[in-house]
């Protein structure tokens, strides 16, 4: 199987403290894969890893066989755990943003959501809810037509009912030569969008594999094992 993303021995310290440890893992073409860790355990330096805003203090990250560089942002969708997108501008001037900004953003695909989520064009980021906020950031990434959607706990500060329709339309507008990487704690959540899991802890991989296959093995859901695996 052919894989989008390759960790080759990546370690990664902050100063003196090491967060993760030398990571091997592959990510595979055409999946949606959950990278699952407790607070604090790597799953945000991963990702910013993949993306060029951290460098490895040794090791290897390839995207499409290329180290993280300006090719690689253009076929990589992320959605940081902070907004980079600024306060004061409206839903619609972001659009532009992005249209303007990114050659694979589909315009029609975002309105779209941003309709049916019933997110009004003209409300500027400063005076929306939490939740909303993250909606619109989410909408935005999921409407590039990207190699990689990478998002980072995309779906916390928002209701179950949206929730619902979030991961539907990640699943509508998913095409099957795509990968999506989803940092998250709500496991149970997305646990049956998602073909494979990466579990981290404390900067080491402890399980990875085909989501259908862990269950069977174990008899458990993905989030039992999790709590298990993790329990304070
Ligand atoms: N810029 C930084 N300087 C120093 N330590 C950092 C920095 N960024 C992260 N860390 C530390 O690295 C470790 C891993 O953090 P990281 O953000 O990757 O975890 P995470 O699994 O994404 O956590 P969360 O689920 O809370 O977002 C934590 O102990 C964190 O305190």
């Amino acid at each position: 199987m052919e894989n989008i993303v390759e960790f080759k021995d990546v370690h990664k310290s902050y100063g003196k403290k090491e967060v993760l440890n030398g990571i091997n893992v592959s990510i595979p073409k055409g999946k949606i894969v959950g990278l699952l860790g407790p607070n604090g355990n790597g799953k945000s330096t991963m990702i910013k890893l993949i993306n060029g805003l951290l460098n490895p203090t040794k090791g290897e990250i390839t995207i499409n066989g290329m180290k993280p560089s300006k090719e690689t942002k253009k076929i990589v969708s992320y959605l940081p755990e902070k907004t980079y997108l600024n306060d004061w501008m409206k839903v619609k001037d972001i659009i532009e943003f992005f249209k303007d900004f990114y050659e694979d953003f589909d315009v029609n695909r975002a309105n779209e959501m941003i309709k049916n989520l019933k997110i009004d064009v003209n409300e500027k980021l400063k005076t929306m809810s939490k939740g909303t906020k993250e909606k619109v950031q989410l909408i935005l990434v999921m409407s590039r037509k990207a190699s990689i959607y990478i998002l980072d706990e995309p779906i916390g500060g928002v209701d179950p009912a949206a929730r619902s329709y979030i991961l539907k339309t990640i699943l509508t507008n998913f095409s099957e030569d795509s990968t999506l990487l989803i940092a998250t704690h709500l496991i149970s959540e997305i646990e049956n969008i998602c073909d494979e899991v990466i579990f981290i802890s404390n900067g080491d991989i402890i399980l990875k594999g085909d989501v259908e296959s862990i269950r069977e093995e174990r008899g458990k859901s993905i989030d039992t094992i999790f709590r298990e695996e993790f329990r304070c």
